[in-house]
């Protein structure tokens, strides 16, 4: 498989060591990046043997068979339909872009039409396999999140105390924190969607580990369910378990006996 990549930060880099230095993914390649820093691109294809893509145009006439994104909510709202509809599929790390019912539906519709698909990964959290299961028969009734961060996480958040800088709904929660809580918009297109899926964020200073609390209730009984990320090296927003669900989506996007 020939892939291509959108961003070279935390979830790209980890990415182009697993795949292309330690070769991670069977018969598999990054064969380009595109990211915003052209020095920062140079560096990376030289450290990681892949080419650069000077943007996003050369990215699609490429013939890569399926780009990841590891960049923004932003750069997936502007070029996930174009992705698509250039034959390549798409797996998304910033899935906080799929809040949006009509977007979602604009985007089926091109893979629909071009037989192509759209993997989004599990990213910092764990359930939604319950979730999805909780939901087939209309019953789930209730979910939730409680996001817990160290202030170095969160934007504006106060060094010196424990602050709950938000709660809301899921849809609202993705508009004010498009690089924090992206778990909550795949929680909610697992469960009950992005209105009815409740979020709390809290910027806590004696914590160093990103968690995330959820919980659920529905016909099949009650969901709780703690997870406790160590954050990546290089930067304290993102979990480490983000960047290894874009690589395990990698790994099992074509798996003849599907687990879960
Ligand atoms: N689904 C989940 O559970 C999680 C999702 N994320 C999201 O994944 C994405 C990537 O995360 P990280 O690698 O930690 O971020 P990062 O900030 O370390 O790296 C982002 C990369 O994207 C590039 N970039 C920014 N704007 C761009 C543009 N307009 N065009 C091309 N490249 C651009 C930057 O230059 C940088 O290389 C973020 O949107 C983040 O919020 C992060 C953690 C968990
Ligand atoms: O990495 C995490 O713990 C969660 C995160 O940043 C996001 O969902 O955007």
């Amino acid at each position: 498989m020939k892939i291509g990549l959108i961003g070279g930060g935390n979830i790209g880099k980890f990415l182009l060591q697993s795949i292309n230095t330690h070769k991670l993914l069977e018969d598999s390649k990054i064969i380009g990046i595109y990211t915003r820093n052209p020095k920062s691109a140079q560096q990376l294809a030289a450290e990681y043997d892949t080419a650069v893509f000077e943007n996003i145009e050369s990215l699609l006439q490429s013939d890569v068979d399926l780009v990841v994104e590891a960049a923004t909510v932003e750069v997936v709202k502007q070029n996930a339909s174009s992705i698509l509809s250039s034959g390549k599929d798409l797996v998304l790390s910033s899935v906080g872009a799929l809040s949006d019912l009509n977007f979602i539906q604009s985007l089926e519709k091109i893979c629909k039409v071009n037989g192509k698909k759209i993997h989004l990964p599990s990213g910092a959290i764990g359930g939604l396999d319950v979730l999805k299961a909780a939901k087939s028969n209309g019953e789930l009734e209730s979910v939730s999140i409680i996001t817990r961060k160290p202030p170095q996480a969160l934007p504006g958040a106060p060094l010196d105390k424990e602050q709950v800088l938000f709660e809301g709904s899921a849809r609202e929660a993705i508009e004010l924190f498009p690089k924090n809580i992206n778990v909550s918009i795949i929680l909610s297109l697992a469960g009950l969607g992005p209105e009815k899926t409740r979020v709390k964020i809290i910027s806590d200073p004696s914590i160093k580990k990103n968690s995330h609390c959820i919980e659920a209730k529905g016909s099949f009984g009650d969901l709780s369910i703690k997870v406790e990320n160590d954050p990546m090296p290089n930067n304290p927003k993102t979990s480490y378990l983000a960047a290894l669900s874009v690589l395990s989506s990698l790994k099992n996007k074509d798996a003849v006996i599907q687990v879960g």
